[in-house]
């Protein structure tokens, strides 16, 4: 792959695809750690006299401008670290993203409204995205893919134009492949994998590889209540993957037969609705009463938790405990950092959410072995699945 060094940006309009989808309060941007990671290698193109046009993702509207989902926090925030001020296209590939293109200046920077509010960007149609993708490379000369955190998804910006313009593959996608590699081939063992969060899904599926590498799967965060389930018990309202009954099921004998240690949850904090001041409390994981919530792991759980990694030397983790926004709830997400913490092992802390989760609890982001941008993208980087936007540049 080609880095940046390798192009002759001076004087050209590079297309920057990065991944800015940090975590908003309002208009509030609650945690920059996604801007910040962007920075370098925008840094590096002004120096060298590039008309940088940022383009990225905010959330997931549903192709269609919605100003919930605007990067225009993200443009101000930008330009402060930047030390600069960043033009800001009000559409995507538009009048407006051709306007400012066309008056940026050498070391300049401009940044598109979310890619998203253009349906191409996320269609499943090789000719949508195509079309759209003809629109981008008619703002730029040269693109540079840099999104690490969205490389798995087969998105236009993401896939589809750099087959459209020279490209080259950005310094913050070199790193956090770098520092993966060195969890799929021979980690130092014991390795054990810490899976959480919301997006359960999307990430369920990197289990099935994980029972060929890992020697540990801890299980929490919205993850836990389809595990539950597939033993048999209740879970009340929480977060519940249905049809992935019978995979999860399959994954638990799986995990028997191979000799993968599967650790589950024994408590959980549940709650009677989605909110920091509703009623809750601790109760049995194998008793989760039919009104309430799982919204965190209970305090033996973390116990539990932490005993299971004490001893590892090698530790990936994604996704949250719990809803740790609500404080109520950031009790497991923060004992399992101290956990790592207090290990041994080369931590590797993946996902938007989770590391924002780190920094928003107050941890020492130099206290882990590298905290990665992508939380899907590096599941599945650890999966072995092919990334679209890394194939893209090849
Ligand atoms: N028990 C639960 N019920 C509902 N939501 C939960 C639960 N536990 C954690 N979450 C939520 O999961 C979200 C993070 O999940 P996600 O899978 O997006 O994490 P991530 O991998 O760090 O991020 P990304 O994949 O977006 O980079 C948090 O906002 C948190 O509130
Ligand atoms: O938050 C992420 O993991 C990336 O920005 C990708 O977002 P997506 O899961 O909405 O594609």
């Amino acid at each position: 792959m080609r880095t940046i060094e390798d192009l002759d940006v001076s004087g050209k309009r590079v297309f920057v695809r990065a991944d800015l989808n940090v975590p908003l309060d309002g208009d509030r941007i609650t945690d920059d750690g996604r801007i910040r990671a962007a920075l370098p290698t925008i840094e590096a193109l002004r120096r060298r006299g590039a008309r940088v046009i940022v383009a990225a993702h905010l959330g997931r509207p549903k192709g269609a401008p919605d100003p919930r989902y605007s990067l225009r926090p993200v443009a101000a925030r930008l330009g402060e670290l930047l030390g600069t001020e960043v033009a800001f296209a009000t559409d995507t590939a538009g009048e407006s993203a051709s306007a400012v293109s066309a008056a940026l200046t050498d070391g300049q920077v401009a940044l598109l409204e979310n890619v998203r509010f253009e349906p191409g960007e996320t269609a499943k149609g090789d000719a949508e995205r195509g079309e759209l993708a003809d629109r981008f490379a008619r703002l730029a000369d040269l693109y540079v893919g840099d999104a690490f955190g969205a490389v798995h998804r087969k998105h236009a910006s993401v896939y589809d134009l750099p087959g459209r313009l020279p490209h080259a593959v950005g310094g913050l996608v070199l790193t956090e492949v770098e520092v993966l590699k060195k969890l799929t081939t021979d980690p130092q063992r014991p390795y054990a994998v810490v899976l959480g969060g919301s997006k359960v899904s999307d990430k369920l599926g990197v289990i099935d590889n994980l029972l060929g590498t890992a020697d540990r799967i801890l299980i929490g965060g919205g993850m836990v209540f389809t595990f539950l389930k597939a033993q048999g018990y209740e879970v009340g309202a929480s977060l519940l993957e249905t049809d992935q009954l019978d995979t999860v099921k399959g994954y638990l004998e799986r995990a028997e037969r191979e000799g993968v240690e599967i650790v589950l949850p024994v408590d959980v904090v549940a709650a009677e609705k989605f909110a920091a001041d509703a009623p809750h409390g601790v109760v049995d994981a194998a008793a989760i009463p039919a009104d309430r919530m799982g919204l965190d792991i209970g305090p033996e759980s973390r116990a539990l938790f932490a005993e299971k990694l004490a001893d590892t030397r090698t530790v990936f983790w994604n996704g949250p405990m719990g809803v740790f926004e609500m404080e109520p709830y950031a009790g497991g997400t923060r004992a399992l950092a101290q956990a790592l913490i207090d290990s041994d092992a080369f931590t590797v802390v993946g996902g938007g959410d989770s590391a924002a989760a780190v920094r928003a609890l107050g941890f020492d982001e130099a206290a882990f072995g590298h905290i990665s941008t992508g939380g899907g993208a590096s599941l599945e980087y650890l999966e072995g699945k092919d990334l679209p936007g890394i194939d893209a540049l090849r």
